[in-house]
């Protein structure tokens, strides 16, 4: 398998997503080890106004999914992160109960928000004191972040984490994009400040309880009402000086509805950075997935190759891969079966449509015995039954050549196609069997 490149600054997708070292096993993220307790508050009360949409933004539906649901899996997969308590508008309690049924949300816990984002995070660091639980198991660190940054990291949190337990509060920054300056009241300059001085505040924060929950005790109504930065809070009424940490770009806040589109591009992006070949063991199917993992790799992807989904395999059915089926014999569509089978079993596709790709290779021995391999309605009636469970099914056919050239442009071809059909996801291409 071909490692993937290490760029610092691509996000790792909220859920599943492998990190970026060499090796199956190093997909796993490294364990990290946190010996207190860790809870977090998601402020997800507003009503995104600067959207100029009716939703609010963390209940747009990215690939069929809420962006809420990103967030809160980005967290739920930390395994050193106890609980999750989601801040939402009382008229929105109904609708964030069913999101975290529907996409098996375990460690959350929706509470009703306030009028302003203050009030919305304090009502959830309330709640985590109420958790009914006794007093020395309440969270030594709460871990604040806005329900509408879907890309943040086990690192990054992992930092965060532990210097708010060492200093009592902590925080994302990231340099300033642009210089601030004060205006007079009559629109004219008043002065400017040194940009390199300053620093743009993001998420996510941390503090410890006890932090937290005394800032928000001593503040005022006016710091309740207009306020928006909590570490000013903890220094303010803690004396509490927050340790700063810079973070990477993608921590940057859905706001406007351009954000929207950005957000939905880095979804699909890091949704499309790794598949999985099947083969089935053929010879043939094992040289043309080798060839294929090398197009791929051209094009950023990584292309894991392996005989079945048995055994120690079954673990790609469990993470956001993609699945090609590579094949040269006349079961290719019962084997795209099977897999279809699998992957509904594994139920990843309740989260975001999967994408399957069926790689025909015709004119090889065993295929010519039998003429045309696979009729296109065959491949477009499983396709619209795998539609109907969120996995779209798409198929590419290539033609065995002696010509290596020829052969040559034509795996070139298969590549690109993968490529775009798995980044794109377009429900309009689902059951074609394209020609390479
Ligand atoms: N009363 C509020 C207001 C905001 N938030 C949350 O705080 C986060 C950051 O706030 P912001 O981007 O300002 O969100 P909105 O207030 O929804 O946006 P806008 O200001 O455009 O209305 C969001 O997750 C938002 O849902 C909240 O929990 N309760
Ligand atoms: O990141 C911040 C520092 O705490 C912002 O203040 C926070 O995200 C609030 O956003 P907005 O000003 O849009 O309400």
């Amino acid at each position: 398998m071909q490692s993937d490149s290490c760029d610092p600054d691509r996000p790792t997708h909220p859920g599943t997503f492998p990190t970026c070292e060499a090796g199956r096993s190093d997909h796993q993220p490294a364990e990290r080890s946190v010996d207190f307790p860790v809870s977090v508050v998601l402020p997800a009360g507003g009503t995104g106004e600067r959207t100029g949409l009716q939703t609010p933004k963390q209940f747009c539906l990215f690939m069929g999914r809420p962006l809420i649901s990103y967030t809160i899996q980005a967290f739920e997969r930390v395994s050193w992160i106890q609980s999750i308590v989601v801040v939402v508008a009382r008229e929105h309690m109904d609708l964030m109960t069913d999101i975290v049924q529907q996409f098996q949300h375990t460690k959350v816990r929706a509470v009703p928000g306030g009028s302003t984002r203050h009030r919305s995070i304090y009502n959830g660091v309330l709640a985590l004191g109420e958790e009914g639980r006794p007093v020395a198991d309440k969270p030594k660190v709460v871990l604040i972040h806005d329900a509408v940054r879907p890309f943040v990291e086990e690192d990054f949190l992992y930092k965060i984490a532990m210097a708010a337990k060492e200093q009592g509060a902590a925080g994302a920054i990231r340099p300033l994009v642009s210089t601030v300056i004060a205006t007079t009241s009559e629109g004219y300059l008043d002065h400017s400040l040194e940009r390199a001085k300053y620093r743009a505040s993001e998420m996510p924060q941390g503090f410890t309880y006890d932090v937290i929950y005394q800032a928000y005790q001593k503040c005022s109504e006016s710091d309740f009402e207009f306020g928006t930065e909590c570490l000013h809070l903890a220094l303010q009424y803690c004396g509490t000086n927050a340790k700063l940490i810079q973070g990477p770009p993608t921590l940057w806040k859905v706001t406007y509805k351009r954000d929207l589109a950005a957000a939905e591009s880095i979804i699909k992006d890091t949704l499309s950075r790794s598949a999985c070949a099947i083969t089935g063991g053929s010879a043939q199917a094992v040289t043309l997935a080798g060839a294929l993992q090398k197009a791929v790799g051209a094009l950023n992807m990584e292309l894991a190759v392996i005989p079945d989904l048995t055994g120690e395999n079954g673990w790609y059915l469990l993470k956001d891969w993609n699945f090609i089926q590579v094949s040269v014999n006349r079961s290719c569509l019962s084997e795209v079966e099977a897999l279809l089978t699998d992957l509904e079993a594994a139920k990843q596709a309740l989260l975001h449509p999967l994408v399957v790709i069926l790689v025909l290779l015709s004119g090889s021995d065993e295929l010519s015995v039998s003429g045309r391999a696979v009729e296109p309605e065959a491949i477009m009636d499983l396709a619209s039954a795998a539609k109907l469970r969120n996995i779209l099914l798409y198929g590419i056919q290539l033609h065995q050549s002696k010509d290596t050239q020829r052969w040559e442009r034509s795996v070139s071809r298969v590549g690109e196609i993968t490529s775009a059909l798995i980044r794109d996801r377009s429900p309009a291409l689902v059951g074609q069997l394209l020609q390479a």
